[in-house]
Formats: C-alpha cells, sequence, structure tokens
C-alpha cells in the first residue's frame, strides 16, 4: 500500500453527507449510505502525491475519535447541511476543538452541503461523470421531497421544489473568521473566506470537485515541506503506520 504524503479529514454533525461527499467524488456517484461508525479513508492520487482522505463519524457516540483522526492533519473539512442551522452550530461547539490536533498550518474549508435542495444551480447540476437524468426522473424526486405532484412543467419552473436554506453563504464566512480567531491566526496572512467557504451538493455533484481539488492544490506546500523534512531526518513515522496498519485495499475504515 502506498504511503500518504498528506491527509485530509472531513468532519461534522451526522448526516450531513460527508461520506456521500467522498463516494460523490472518489466513485463519481450519489448512493445509499449508513451512518459511518468510526472512520474509513480513501487515497486519492493526485499527480505523483498521495492524498489520504479520511471520512469520520458525526455521531455523538464516537466523538472522542475525531481528534485522533485529524492528528496530523493538512486539512479539514467542516461540513454542515445547509438546510440545517444547527449542524453550523456544532462544528463550532463540538467539532472545532477536535482539530487542535492538526498541523499548525492545517487549512480549514467549510462545507455546506446539499445545496441541490435549497438552490436550483445546484439541483440542475449535471456531474460530467455521472448518469443524465431525464425529467421525468427529476419530477420523482421532486415529488418524493414534496410529498406532492410537482406542477405542470413551465418554461421557467424548476423541476425540484426547494426547501428553505437555513444557513447562508455569510453565516459561514462569519465561522471562518471566528475559526482563524481560535486558532490565533491572523485574517490577513491566511487564506481568504471567499477561497474556503463551499456550498456543494454530494447528489448532483455541485462544486465537489471544485472543493477536493482546491484543497488538493493548497495542502501542496504541506506535502513538500513533509518530504523535505523526511529527507533531513529520516524517520518512521509509527502513528501513520498503525493507523494504516495492515490494510491492503485502497479505502478501508477503522
Ligand atoms: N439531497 C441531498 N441529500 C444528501 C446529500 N448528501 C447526503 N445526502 C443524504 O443525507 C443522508 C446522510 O448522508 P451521509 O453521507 O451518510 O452523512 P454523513 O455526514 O456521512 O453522516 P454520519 O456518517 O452519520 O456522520 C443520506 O440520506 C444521504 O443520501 C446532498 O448533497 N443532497
Ligand atoms: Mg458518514
Amino acid at each position: 500500500m502506498k504511503k500518504p504524503d498528506v491527509k485530509i479529514v472531513l468532519l461534522g454533525d451526522m448526516n450531513v453527507g460527508k461520506t456521500s461527499l467522498l463516494h460523490r467524488y472518489m466513485e463519481r456517484k450519489f448512493k445509499e449510505t449508513v451512518s459511518t461508525v468510526g472512520g474509513a479513508f480513501f487515497l486519492k492520487q493526485w499527480g505523483p502525491y498521495n492524498i489520504s482522505i479520511w471520512d469520520t463519524a458525526g455521531r455523538e457516540q464516537f466523538h472522542g475519535l475525531g481528534s485522533m483522526y485529524c492528528r496530523g492533519a493538512a486539512a479539514v473539512i467542516l461540513t454542515y447541511d445547509v438546510t440545517n442551522w444547527q449542524s453550523l452550530a456544532e462544528l463550532e461547539e463540538r467539532f472545532l476543538s477536535l482539530t487542535d490536533t492538526a498541523n499548525h498550518d492545517c487549512i480549514y474549508a467549510l462545507v455546506g452541503n446539499k445545496a441541490d435542495l435549497t438552490d436550483s444551480k445546484a439541483q440542475l447540476f449535471q456531474d460530467s461523470d455521472g448518469p443524465v437524468k431525464d425529467r421525468t426522473e427529476c419530477e420523482e424526486e421532486c415529488e418524493v421531497l414534496s410529498g406532492c405532484p410537482t406542477p405542470p412543467a413551465s418554461p421557467t419552473s424548476l423541476p425540484g421544489v426547494m426547501l428553505r436554506k437555513q444557513v447562508i453563504n455569510e453565516d459561514a464566512v462569519a465561522l471562518y473568521g471566528r475559526i482563524l480567531r481560535y486558532k490565533g491566526l491572523d485574517e490577513k496572512s491566511s487564506l481568504p473566506a471567499e477561497k474556503m467557504c463551499f456550498e456543494t451538493s454530494a447528489k448532483t455533484g455541485y462544486n465537489v470537485d471544485t472543493l477536493f481539488e482546491s484543497l488538493f492544490d493548497l495542502v501542496l506546500p504541506s506535502i513538500l515541506r513533509k518530504r523535505h523534512e523526511n529527507q533531513q531526518s529520516p524517520t518512521v513515522d509509527l502513528e501513520e503506520c498503525r493507523a494504516l496498519g495492515s490494510k491492503k485495499a485502497r479505502s478501508g475504515c477503522c
């Protein structure tokens, strides 16, 4: 198994769509999920580098594991659900302190998932690798969501019913500022909120590639630094070895 050059961790409350985001990115699919137990990782080859992306359980009972997964992380994706205000509040109340074990130069992204439920652009987005949905399929999904048939199509009508957006981008931007302050970082010399606050849909794929691939580019300096340090003093990262252990598959869980 390849040794990861860098680690990215997904954190956030249960049900916000962390696992679904990873499936969408790695497998190009939106599929049924079961609530994550513990954590699981995927390995992504990005150019000459190997990036491990860790999915964690949002359920309270696994909370204690969070800081272990964050240990040595170069980036943390703090995920919430745009239709659920509490899921944003939980990031600050419950998850932020877990990132104390991340790298000192760790970068933080705030991700509002399920944008397809509130935003027609996200709902109509078509992942280039995903199956093409026809209008009937969209209408069926809409009926499941709303519990009633969609009105007859008109040139301006949306294919689905929108839910109320409980978290707007400004809320995420404000939280990003508070995260920087919590970390003792200066806003002016940190990555700007506009670059680090995303809205995504794991369901349609909206912004999912942009999210992961922007982060991959941003963690490159961390990879280069780590490689340089390893060349200076070649040591074995015991924690990483223990965590990744004898897993032979490309992805796994623990
Ligand atoms: N409409 C919509 N539903 C989504 C989206 N992402 C996830 N879901 C649904 O939300 C539910 C939870 O998704 P998961 O990916 O399992 O959530 P999670 O954050 O991994 O949850 P835990 O593993 O319990 O922490 C599932 O029913 C998904 O189908 C999305 O972008 N849009
Ligand atoms: Mg999960």
